[in-house]
């Protein structure tokens, strides 16, 4: 037998055998498995081992019993009772306590700081227990030395254990955190998909039975579970201050509730009553949105009792942050998808396609026919007849109609800035590109791109569209990367494109390449009543934006409209109603109201020569800008609203009328 306490060799011995353990990275378990046998030679202990407290619990984890050959005494020792009171006398006290033949050595480490930020545990309780050979008076100091060596050893060995274990935390919660944001980008994605992801990552990882999101509807002071619980997968509500989940909500702090050693009064067993499931253990975090605001709960329940502990709630608390970022996205998306839907639905209805003309009612289902697919459209028609409105009516019965209809005046843009316009162009390209511009072809992807007048497109504008459209792909100016678009293209002209194909004005490849589906727009003088019909679309319309009643049109006023040719076509003929609805004032409209010029006539100047008002500004420059605005309106008028006719008539190209208008700061558009 050795004497009353250990040798130095011993205390070498048992230090190399520590540092040999610890290199080796066994784990706690591995760990006692090594050295408390190292330890008993050291000490020459009949029997050691390791009990801990585990959630309120004492329990045996390491027991080893010196051979019997060694110690005869020995044999026996695994069934002599632990002298439990002792123990926990040494753990309250936080010192070894000496009880004969017993040494019991307490082993308390606070991983909290010792493991670094973020890994909140509870502290390991646990206390080694050590019988002393027969007859030995007790521990020396140097015993005590060997036994903080060991202490020491399991203490870093559990923090590495519980590192790596929150490393894998870590790592579940964000692929469980990618994996939601997958759902949500799915076009089909709705909120009872994502909650039910949400959940059922929660329950696959604090491996519990059950896991719910309630959500707060603060209006109405309830809780919601989600995703659908309970019979007939109703959304389960419950009052917002019952149960834990109602503490967590009051308190914004995570509460952790464990059966048999909790208060039952905290339960809300009307949850359980209608989830048919037995609540013994559960753990509840808040859900809180970016702004800080709490939106709910989520709460982990078990069928066992005492199965969660801090490191649950961390975990909970790591996923809650996670599903409250995507469950206000989800929010976000939502609310979006519905403004849009509502903006799509405003303009599909404010472009209608009025018309009950055979010709027209014609167009109209081709429009729709041709709507379901991505076929390239011309449209063909006089100025004015409504081009635009058929393309955009393509558009709003598309599959596009979620994305950009843009509009492009080919004639309005010259050559030089056509490229650019259409296809964008990189910073620095030419002298004014001072920032990269994304082109008309980028803008409309996923959408529809209009080309309005193209048969005005110069012929280095025609090559590079024909190569757009069948090389779907753009490349900006000063670019060199071709970027793949992908439009729907619908282009219109008023321009007789055979005869510039045969004058050799316009490509015939260009041609074939846009006239896959064509469509006619008649002039409104061939339209019959139709002239009636949209007249008085026009009269609601406008009156309705300046809030007066709308008048009706008399036998006279009728009569005029049918009979008048309506050089301008449907853009004259809102034009002559807005006139009207302005400066009218009765409730019956007469054909003198309107005051349509016979055809080729100038109609009776409504606008007094200016030298003659009594508000003629003084400064020449002024005065020259009031006279051009109302030369420019003039022309306008005269020519129906036909901006090519009114360009004509002074002498300028289309596109110079309408920067010379931009310039005076008159409106370019319909309400001239
Ligand atoms: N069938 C229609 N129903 C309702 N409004 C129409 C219709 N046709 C034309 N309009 C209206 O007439 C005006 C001119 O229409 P739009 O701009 O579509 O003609 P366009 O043929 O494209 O003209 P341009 O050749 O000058 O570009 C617009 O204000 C439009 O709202």
């Amino acid at each position: 037998m050795k004497p009353d306490s250990s040798s130095t060799e011993d205390q070498h011995a048992f230090a190399a055998a520590v540092a040999e353990a610890v290199l080796r990275e066994p784990g706690r378990d591995g760990l006692l498995a090594a050295l408390l046998p190292a330890l008993a030679d050291a000490l020459d202990l009949r029997s050691a081992g390791m009990v801990s407290q585990r959630r309120g619990h004492w329990s045996t984890d390491h027991w080893y019993v010196k051979p019997a050959s060694d110690s005869p005494a020995g044999a026996a020792d695994r069934g002599v009772p632990l002298p439990e009171n002792k123990i926990a006398d040494a753990v309250d006290r936080g010192r070894p306590q000496t009880s004969l033949p017993w040494w019991l050595v307490p082993c308390q480490v606070d991983l909290g700081n010792a493991a670094g930020s973020g890994i909140v545990a509870s502290p390991l309780v646990g206390c080694l227990v050590l019988r002393l050979p027969e007859g030995s008076a007790g521990p020396a100091a140097r015993d005590q030395q060997m036994c903080d060596l060991l202490i020491a050893a399991l203490s870093r060995a559990e923090i590495l254990s519980r590192q790596r274990h929150r490393i894998d935390q870590l790592s579940s919660v964000l692929e469980a955190a990618a994996r939601w944001q997958r759902t949500q980008l799915q076009a089909s994605s709705d909120d009872e998909t994502l909650l039910r992801r949400i959940a059922d990552t929660a329950t696959e990882l604090l491996d519990c039975e059950r896991a719910s999101i309630f959500l707060w509807d603060r209006r109405r002071s309830k809780l919601i579970g989600r995703p659908a619980l309970g019979i007939d997968d109703r959304p389960l509500e419950v009052p917002d201050d019952a149960g834990v989940v109602g503490e967590v909500l009051s308190t914004s702090e995570p509460q952790i509730w464990n059966g048999d050693s909790d208060d039952e009064s905290r339960v809300n067993r009307d949850v359980d009553r209608s989830l048919a499931f037995d609540t013994r253990s559960l753990v509840a975090v808040p859900l809180v949105g970016q702004r800080g605001e709490t939106i709910g709960v989520f709460e982990a329940i078990n069928h066992r009792a005492n199965q969660f502990d801090e490191s649950h709630v961390l975990l909970l608390s790591d996923l809650s942050n996670h599903a409250a970022v995507a469950i206000e996205a989800q929010r976000a998306k939502k609310s979006l998808t519905e403004s849009r839907d509502r903006l799509v639905r405003d303009a599909a209805r404010s472009t209608p396609l009025i018309g009950e003309h055979p010709d027209i009612v014609a167009v109209r289902e081709n429009a729709t026919r041709v709507a379901g697919t991505d076929l390239t459209v011309l449209v063909l028609g006089s100025n004015g007849t409504g081009k635009e409105v058929l393309a955009r009516h393509i558009h709003y019965q598309s599959e596009r109609r979620n994305g950009p209809f843009i509009a492009v005046n080919c004639a309005a843009l010259v050559e030089s800035l056509l490229e650019s316009e259409l296809f964008g162009h990189e910073k620095g390209s030419f002298t004014d590109a001072n920032t990269t511009r994304i082109g008309k072809f980028e803008l409309a992807s996923g959408g529809t791109l209009f080309l309005d007048e193209v048969g005005d497109m110069s012929a280095g504008g025609q090559a590079k569209l024909l190569r757009v459209l069948e090389q779907k792909e753009v490349v900006r100016v000063g670019g060199s990367l071709p970027i793949s678009v992908d439009v729907r293209v619908i282009a219109a002209t008023n321009q007789p494109l055979d005869r510039l194909i045969d004058e050799r004005r316009f490509r015939e490849d260009l041609f074939f390449r846009l006239n896959v589906v064509s469509l006619s727009l008649p002039d409104l003088a061939q339209r019959g009543r139709d002239v009636l019909l949209l007249a008085d679309h026009f009269l609601q319309h406008f009156c309705y934006q300046i809030g007066r009643r709308v008048p009706v049109l008399n036998h006279s006023a009728q009569t005029a409209l049918l009979s008048h040719p309506w050089p301008g076509n449907v853009r004259e003929l809102r034009n002559t109603i807005e006139r009207v609805c302005y400066l009218s004032t009765g409730n019956e409209l007469s054909a003198r109201d309107l005051e349509l010029r016979p055809a080729g006539g100038a109609s009776k100047s409504r606008v007094e020569p200016l030298s003659s008002r009594p508000d003629t500004p003084e400064s020449l420059s002024e005065s020259t800008r009031l006279f051009q605005i109302e030369h420019i309106k003039q022309a306008i008028d005269k020519s129906g609203g036909n901006m090519t006719e009114a360009a004509a008539r002074l002498d300028l190209h289309r596109s110079n009328l309408y920067r010379k208008m931009k310039q005076l700061g008159m409106q370019v558009g319909d309400d001239l």
